[in-house]
């Protein structure tokens, strides 16, 4: 079943490549300001739904404008194909701060205040989004004349899973962070660090997924994608709407 990505991380893009998937990739671009009092779970679940949204939104958008990128995806009519969405957040001890990229590097360094010398979590949610492209009759019934059918992408199952790891880190001097700071790898990461890079210096241990830390936890997302083949090949999904 055709796979797209809908990312902007780098890392992921490596990661599922690692798992010698085919897949094509798009981004999209939401706004990914944390509610007020906003619990981890909902913020990552509502992240992970946003985007999903909006690629479906977007290339939906494209087709209308006949800047069809389902042309360039060479997507069939009535075949189905996977949209998958990712948000990777830290979660402080106390279960309830969400980490997400430091605006700045005051932001960077309190967050990491608050890590150094203690176990903190990092949560990654994906989504994966089966969606089909579908003639969809546009008549309207007060006139007898009924529009050109167009084609429309329509969700028919999704599914998401978020997976926890706990990540240690060694006490951090105030010369450890400028340093890492000045490094420029933190910006674009949750929790302003890179396990995969600088950063590795940084844990003394893990506990669960190394790719989830990372930004997509391939052994479970690989289990996502094959329930979502195996559910349509075997007529357990309905359309939804
Ligand atoms: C904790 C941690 C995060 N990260 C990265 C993974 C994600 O790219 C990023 C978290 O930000 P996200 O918003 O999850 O992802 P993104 O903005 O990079 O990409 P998109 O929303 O388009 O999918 O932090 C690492 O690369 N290494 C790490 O150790």
């Amino acid at each position: 079943m055709d796979i797209i990505l809908a990312s902007g991380s780098p890392r992921r893009h490596e990661l599922l490549a690692a798992a010698q998937l085919e897949f094509s990739i798009m981004s999209v671009d939401i706004d990914e300001t944390p509610h007020d009092d906003e619990s981890p779970k909902d913020y990552i679940q509502r992240m992970v739904t946003t985007k999903a949204t909006a690629a479906v939104a977007k290339l939906n958008a494209d087709h209308q404008n006949n800047q069809s990128q389902l042309s360039t995806f060479s997507l069939a009519l009535n075949i189905p194909f996977i949209i998958l969405t990712a948000d990777t957040i830290g979660v402080l001890p106390d279960g309830k701060t969400v980490l997400v990229k430091p605006t700045d590097c005051n932001h960077a360094y309190s967050m990491w205040q608050r890590m150094s010398d203690k176990t903190h979590q990092v949560w990654t949610a994906v989504q994966a989004t089966q969606v089909i492209l579908t003639a969809i009759d546009k008549t309207n019934s007060n006139d007898s004349i009924s529009s050109v059918d167009t084609i429309e992408l329509q969700v028919i199952w999704q599914q998401q899973i978020i997976e926890r790891t706990d990540v240690s880190f060694v006490p951090l001097t105030p010369d450890m962070m400028a340093n890492y700071w000045n490094s420029g790898e933190p910006a674009d990461k949750a929790g302003g660090y890179g396990i995969q890079g600088l950063a590795a210096a940084w844990v003394t241990r893990i506990n669960g997924s190394y790719t989830n830390v990372v930004g997509l936890p391939l052994a479970q997302t690989l289990a996502l994608i094959n329930d979502a083949s195996n559910g349509y090949n075997n007529n357990k999904i309905k359309l939804i709407s």
